[in-house]
């Protein structure tokens, strides 16, 4: 999740600027859409704007100057960035740097008063109907009862007071997510040993060594069989793509939530940046169930516009208000066309459970839990390893998308996350049929 193309980018485009460019995130991401993801076309587009100020420094050379390089190949996307082969050269000074809050990174600038825009505003979705007509989500409503919702929701409260904030690298800046976070993994729910678990738990944590996944809290289990039942109520009505888990002979159900991973944001300013989820256990066109308890926040889609669109058309902004209780469900082909994320925000509204531990009790948190499916033919055992000998990660390639049936996905290095922003380039396709996964929905044409 939190290692993701767009934060990435943005932090990229931010320290390209300069120190006389002030921009607002929208207008460093509205920019990075117009380049087609490429950062320095972004930056030289922004630093140039207006032509009031003076240039100080060469792009190139401020490139050239840093200990990691980042080249791009000719047959990559834009949106991708590789660095040179490791680096055998020690720890640079960077490194005895404490973490910095990611939205740190982010926010470095008021909002550019000349900015014109080139989207659409953002759309408020305020019902499940509107959830559905403009996104590859559904909403659900009350979706447990009400008890168990607040039970739920203290149970994770409580936890999530021992869960830390993920930290990884970004070249060579070590960034901390502006929320806590935790990996669960279900009993009985996995095909396949401890370690593979363990793998994928550590895989959650941006690549960080961690102890086994924890077990689903008995609460947890009890909303996971209702949001079991209502993802594959729901996956039946819906048209499925050919890359789809097709489900196996004899069991009941096609999505099994094997395992979850559970967010707490407490108060307004803790959040999440725009991210596609990565795939590398989900497998393509996959479904996520997100289950929302406690203080209500906005969840925000964005469209990742592909290329030979980006002339004829320009992305939206869909903003989702997430009530205690409700299930968002992004449905197959969200994780490649879109982004999301959950927008720090100026004020928020306390949330009274319904079930107070304490009379009158109020809380400023509110705790995410996405149920996902670790699909068996994306086992742990069965993800390439990058010149660095680490588990690689699946990407889709969102700019380049077409119609959902001969898109690409690739295997890239994933070490810099944790190896002072130092990994290789190992960058290959996805191959479905060569690497012997499926069953899957329809015909596997990469
Ligand atoms: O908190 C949410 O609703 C979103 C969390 C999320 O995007 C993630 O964990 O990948
Ligand atoms: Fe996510």
């Amino acid at each position: 999740m939190s290692t993701d193309d767009t934060e990435m980018l943005i932090a990229l485009v931010y320290s390209l600027l300069q120190s006389n460019s002030r921009q607002s995130e929208e207008a460093v991401l509205d920019a990075l859409v117009q380049h087609n993801g490429n950062v320095e076309a972004a930056a030289q587009y922004l630093n140039n704007r207006g032509k009031k100020r003076k240039r100080t420094n060469d792009l190139t050379s401020w490139l050239g100057n840093k200990p990691n390089k980042i080249v791009k190949r000719d047959d990559e996307d834009d949106m991708t960035l590789t660095r040179k082969s490791p680096s055998t050269s020690k720890p640079s000074s960077s490194s005895k740097k404490p973490a910095v809050n990611l939205m740190t990174v982010l926010r470095q600038a008021p909002p550019s008063p000349s900015k014109k825009p080139v989207s659409p505003p953002p759309l408020l979705l305020s019902n499940p109907a509107m959830v559905e007509q403009h996104s590859p989500c559904t909403m659900h409503l009350s979706v447990l009862p009400h008890e168990l919702a607040c039970r739920l929701f203290y149970t994770m409260v409580d936890a999530s007071r021992g869960w830390g904030r993920n930290k990884w690298w970004l070249f060579d800046r070590l960034v901390e997510s502006p929320h806590r976070t935790s990996f669960f993994a279900r009993e009985n729910g996995a095909e396949g040993s401890a370690d593979a678990w363990q793998e994928a738990a550590r895989f959650w944590y941006n690549g960080r060594m961690t102890e086994p996944p924890l077990e689903f809290p008995a609460s947890m289990e009890e909303a996971c069989v209702i949001v079991e039942r209502l993802v594959n109520e729901e996956l039946r009505k819906r048209q499925r793509f050919p890359l789809e888990w097709a489900g196996q002979p004899g069991l009941e159900y096609i999505w099994r939530a094997n395992v979850a991973a559970s967010n707490c944001y407490e108060g307004a300013k803790e959040c999440v940046g725009p991210h596609s989820d990565q795939m590398t256990y989900l497998g393509p066109y996959c479904t996520i169930a997100s289950l929302s308890l406690g203080a209500r926040r906005i969840f925000s889609l964005r469209e990742v516009i592909p290329k030979q669109e980006k002339e004829t058309r320009s992305a939206q902004t869909f903003n989702i208000p997430l009530p205690h209780n409700s299930l968002t469900i992004m449905h197959a082909s969200c994780q490649e066309r879109f982004k999301h994320s959950i927008p720090p925000q100026s004020s928020m509204d306390l949330y009274r459970p319904s079930h107070p531990r304490v009379p009158n009790d109020t809380s400023n948190c509110r705790i995410n839990i996405t149920f996902r499916f670790y699909r068996p033919d994306f086992h742990p055992s069965s993800i390439p390893r990058c010149k660095c000998d680490v588990p690689t990660i699946l990407r889709p390639d969102m700019k380049n998308r077409t119609d959902g049936k001969t898109d690409k996905y690739w295997w890239t290095c994933y070490a810099g996350a944790q190896n002072e922003g130092k990994g290789c380039d190992f960058w290959n396709i996805m191959d479905m049929e060569k690497e012997g996964r499926g069953p899957v929905v329809g015909e596997t044409t990469v």
